[in-house]
């Protein structure tokens, strides 16, 4: 414990000495001003020695010490695990093809976004991107420290891959999407390095409030000092800047960078990749939670597994239509059809016009010598036959409800020959599985006061059946990502906290909308850069803990604070009557404490300040205990232990510092 700490600390204090350099100070103006402070009383020392000058100057720039310090030890917790990320950095050679297809050997530190690279099993990928060939087993522990291998394939949203993994089976073509340096890795470094942190408005409001006290303190000084001057009480500038440093709110300023870059490296440990602060904050406020179904509640691997034919269809005509409005659909649920069915031809025939699937038609299908199949949502194909001319088939509408009954995803297959009626002719079960433990997890997120509604593609009966698995209070169905959108704006409007937790490129408008946009890991590039945050677990109730620790945050900043403030109004009370008693009798019985004499009050006053900082650090790098309650629950609690503890504190502290202090020669 104690060896741990001392290298804890001596690992942190280069770092905490360089930052005594007053360019990086001017972020904390309350600790600038004790550094001016500790720079005029060692002038003064040197001028004119005395054991009041030199104790006082000492403590002055151990206070600020303590500051950075605690900064620098809340900032050395990312760098072994920046350490371990480095590692997967290293430059290796990346196999890419040109422009007719031709592979070459390059430096990954070549590549170029729009490159295209093979990698095949045991090859590390060269760097981030998404597969658009093949499907591989991924073994991408090394990022996210599970050691089970991950499935990623082209079309869907689980093609993204991160550069520095390694490909455990198969061959995937990848098109690179981030530049060297630019890549995932590099911002996760970044982001646990703290490197990258930039304070939150919550932050910077208190950083203007604390700074606008420590002005207001000054001027009190001031102010003493002409009265004391006018008075024959002389006060030497010495005893006053020991006594503007008491009094202005050191404790918060010193540990306020540090309580945040705490709570951000919290998260990592989680897991949790937060590319802003301000969302950790506002994660402590959620209200209302959107999570995308496919890949967010479910695992994300549908795959067709049955094919339930139209009257009067035979299962044959079904599955080669399928199959043939199935053979350039890349996505992962059209290549399932392609498995299931098993391919007659070989590739798509010549000729073909493809209708690729997009989030808002909801169909893909190709056109070819006059005859056009497709394949989508019930209603969205339905329209397409009832627009062709066509008629609805009970068979199909039965087939359609009974596997939305079952939270499977049923795909209606269609077809139109020439000039003739558009032709349901049956359905193609998609099945997907509900990821473990979503039903007490979301039932805790309930116990927050925090409502979950489920936004789907999917159609309502099947999104219902999921809901319901799952355990999520409310659902919109057929939705679009316009539609995503609009529903954010909508709960922030009526003054909500919005999350949103989504893995594919149709949740990113919403990712970017939200307050707090959590991506998976396992999503699209596109998702994880529209979030403020990346689940590496790719599990949407961690939503729980990334609310508890930015509550957690809050409160923490908020419990300094009252102490802080608290603590300096006592310190007033506590040292003012032992300095200006000789000058003034009268203020004897003011004088409770009986300190031994002015000068050891005023060290022992600057002595308690910073000796408060360095047993405040640990509370600000764990922060608080947080116990779920309300609000009103936790500020009447945290006003009275921080503030009731912060008044009497200076009191008890000094009056020990003093006994001590005052055996000291000259004081
Ligand atoms: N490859 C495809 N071809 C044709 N239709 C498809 C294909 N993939 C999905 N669909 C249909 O489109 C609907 C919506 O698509 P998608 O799953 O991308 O929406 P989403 O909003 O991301 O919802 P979620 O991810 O929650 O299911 C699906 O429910 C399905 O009916
Ligand atoms: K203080
Ligand atoms: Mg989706």
């Amino acid at each position: 414990m104690t060896t741990s700490l001392l290298t804890t600390v001596s690992a942190a204090l280069p770092g905490a000495l360089r930052k005594l350099d007053p360019r990086l100070l001017l972020a904390t103006p309350v600790m600038l001003v004790v550094e001016v402070g500790a720079v005029t009383t060692t002038v003064l020392s040197v001028l004119d020695p005395s054991a009041l000058a030199v104790l006082v100057s000492l403590w002055l720039w151990l206070t600020v010490l303590f500051g950075n310090l605690a900064e620098s030890v809340a900032e050395g917790r990312g760098k072994a695990q920046a350490a371990s990320l480095r590692a997967l950095q290293q430059e290796t050679t990346a196999r890419r093809l040109d422009r007719r297809g031709e592979e070459e050997q390059v430096s990954s530190t070549s590549l170029r976004v729009g490159d295209l690279v093979v990698v095949e099993a045991g090859e590390r990928i060269p760097g981030d991107g998404d597969v658009v060939e093949g499907v591989a087993s991924v073994d991408e522990s090394a990022v996210t420290g599970e050691s089970a291998p991950v499935i990623r394939e082209s079309g869907g949203d689980r093609c993204a891959v991160t550069g520095g993994t390694t490909v455990l089976s198969d061959r995937i073509v990848v098109r690179i999407t981030s530049a060297p340096g630019q890549s995932f890795v590099d911002r996760m470094i970044a982001l646990v390095e703290g490197s990258q942190r930039q304070r939150t408005p919550n932050e910077i409001a208190l950083g203007v409030l604390l700074g606008a006290l420590t002005i207001v303190f000054v001027v009190v000084c001031a102010t003493l000092y002409l009265i004391a001057d006018h008075s024959d009480a002389d006060q030497s500038v010495v005893v006053l800047v020991a006594l503007l440093v008491c009094l202005i709110p050191t404790t918060i300023g010193a540990l306020l960078s540090a309580i945040g870059i705490a709570g951000m490296d919290r998260l990592v440990r989680r897991n949790v990749l937060a590319m802003s602060g301000r969302a950790v904050e506002a994660a402590g406020d959620v209200d209302v939670l959107l999570l995308d179904k496919t890949g967010t509640i479910t695992h994300g691997n549908r795959r067709a597994s049955a094919l339930l034919p139209a009257g009067g269809v035979p299962e044959a005509e079904l599955a080669e239509a399928a199959l043939l409005a199935s053979l350039a659909d890349e996505t992962p649920e059209g290549r399932s059809i392609v498995d299931l069915v098993g391919s007659t031809y070989d590739g798509v025939p010549a000729g073909a016009s493809l209708v690729e699937f997009s989030a808002t038609t909801r169909m893909s299908g190709l056109d070819l010598d006059g005859r056009s199949v497709r394949k989508g949502a019930a209603s969205a194909t339905s329209r397409w036959v009832l627009d062709g001319g066509g008629v609805a088939s009970p068979e199909v509408d039965a087939a359609v409800q009974e596997v939305s009954a079952s939270g499977g995803t049923p795909l209606v297959v269609a077809e139109r020959v020439g000039d003739g009626p558009a032709r349901l002719l049956g359905v193609v079960h998609l099945k997907d599985v509900v990821k473990d433990g979503m039903r007490e997890r979301f039932a805790e997120l309930r116990a927050m006061g925090i409502r979950t509604v489920m936004v789907t593609g999917d159609n309502a009966v099947t999104a219902h059946a999921i809901a319901q698995e799952a355990g999520v209070d409310d659902v919109l169905a057929e939705a679009t990502p316009e539609e995503k959108l609009a529903l954010i704006r909508r709960e922030q409007q009526g003054g909500r906290m919005v999350a949103m937790c989504g893995d594919g490129t149709n949740d990113a408008p919403a990712l970017a909308q939200a307050d707090v946009g959590v991506a998976m890991n396992t999503g699209t590039t596109a998702a994880k850069e529209a979030g403020n945050m990346v689940d590496l677990d790719s599990d949407p109730t961690k939503l729980i803990e990334v609310v508890e620790i930015g509550k957690q945050l809050l409160i923490t900043r908020g419990a300094l604070t009252t102490f802080s403030i608290a603590n300096d109004v006592a310190k007033y009370f506590a040292i003012l009557p032992a300095m200006f008693v000789v000058a003034f009798p009268q203020l004897e019985v003011l004088n409770v404490m009986r300190l031994s004499s002015p000068e050891s009050a005023i060290v022992s006053a600057v002595v308690f300040n910073a000796l408060v900082i360095v047993a405040l650090v640990p509370l600000a790098l764990r922060g608080v205990a947080y116990r779920p309650s309300s609000a009103a629950d936790l500020l009447r609690r945290n006003l009275l232990l921080y503030g009731v503890g912060g008044l009497v504190a200076p009191f008890v502290g000094i009056k020990l510092l003093d006994l001590l202090v005052s055996l000291v020669p000259g004081l």
